[in-house]
């Protein structure tokens, strides 16, 4: 794969903006310009000294070590990244909480699922594979997205962030290193729980503050796919399903326990996502809401408008039941 420098249309950059891109128009190159394209718009490569060429290398070099499973793919990537994109350009995070912060959110985005194997920490835990052991069980694959990245990183050609100083250096692996473990879902009320108690009294110059809410940003971003258009997240669904199969057959076969919400046996897509968007989603949607109001009408109500389908959805296939 070439980076190929395509022109994009000033309406493609429109789209790029908006929680309704649809990502499945296009080719895996083309994806590649249109993240180039998001740095560019947020002018980071003239704030941070990045040069151009470099930034292609390394869009170029993190695709190829994203793997082809049916879910935790490139794609999948990209499409965290432009939730990230939209949402940064909404709420003009850069003005909100700094350069630095969005520049580290949208890298730590690109990033966040680097070498995915398509079997999850519960997995990886149970069968005692080589990554549970190398991280002793703490986030293994969370830990392994991020050590991946900053391998790359170690390539003079590949980083980005090779301009700036030292300090600057730190800073921006800190902060890297925290986005990408906070997309562990065993920790999402941990996050959400510490997000909303500071809500009321955030401070943008409190780091703990600043933090929580690039951690709250990313798991937006990681778990949005019912945020967007039907059309665009029901294969979405159909993807992570097929992944979820793939590691409970394997379970099975491996006389392993087996995830219950990853049981075919057990789930239907409607009921699935019923218990997940009202339990885990809406909740989480709705403390990023209750700071940035902005994004209430660009993802929140989508998300309720999605409850909803899902909601009629299960009455309808639910088999009656009997007084
Ligand atoms: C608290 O940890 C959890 C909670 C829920 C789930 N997943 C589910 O309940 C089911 C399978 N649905 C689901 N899971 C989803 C979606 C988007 N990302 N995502 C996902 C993918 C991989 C790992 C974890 C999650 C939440 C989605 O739209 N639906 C997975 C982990």
């Amino acid at each position: 794969l070439w980076f190929v420098d395509v022109v994009l249309t000033k309406e493609t950059c429109q789209l790029l903006r908006e929680p309704t891109f649809d990502n499945w128009q296009w080719e895996d190159e083309e994806m590649l310009v249109l993240m180039q394209q998001m740095y560019l718009e947020l002018e980071l490569p003239r704030k941070f000294d990045i040069e151009i060429n470099i930034l292609r290398n390394f869009l170029v070099r993190v695709y190829h070590n994203y793997n082809d499973v049916p879910f935790h793919n490139f794609r999948h990537c990209f499409c965290v990244t432009q939730m990230m994109f939209g949402m940064a350009r909404t709420v003009n995070l850069a003005e909100r909480i700094g350069d630095l912060e969005t520049l580290i959110l949208l890298t730590s985005c690109i990033c966040h699922d680097l070498d995915h194997p398509g079997y999850n920490n519960i997995y990886q835990i149970n069968a005692q594979t080589e990554l549970a052991l190398r991280y002793n069980d703490i986030s293994p694959l969370e830990n392994h997205h991020c050590s991946v990245a900053f391998r790359i990183l170690e390539d003079p050609e590949c980083n980005i962030f090779r301009n700036l100083s030292g300090e600057m250096f730190k800073r921006i692996r800190e902060g890297m290193i925290r986005c990408i473990l906070a997309t562990d879902m065993a920790r999402h009320n941990e996050i959400v729980n510490q997000f909303r108690e500071v809500v009321p009294y955030f401070d943008r110059n409190n780091k703990v503050h600043v933090n929580l809410l690039s951690m709250v940003l990313i798991k937006v971003a990681d778990i949005s796919n019912e945020a967007r258009p039907m059309n665009v997240a029901e294969p979405w669904l159909d993807c992570l399903l097929a992944e979820f199969f793939q590691q409970s057959d394997t379970e099975k076969l491996e006389g392993l326990p087996v995830t219950p919400f990853m049981d075919r046996e057990k789930i239907t897509k409607p009921s699935s996502q019923c218990s997940f968007i009202g339990l885990v989603l809406l909740p989480l949607f709705e403390a990023l809401g209750s700071f940035f109001a902005e994004l209430d009408p660009m993802i929140i109500q989508p998300v309720r408008d999605a409850l909803e389908y899902y909601r009629r959805l299960n009455e309808a296939t639910q088999p009656p039941r009997h007084r």
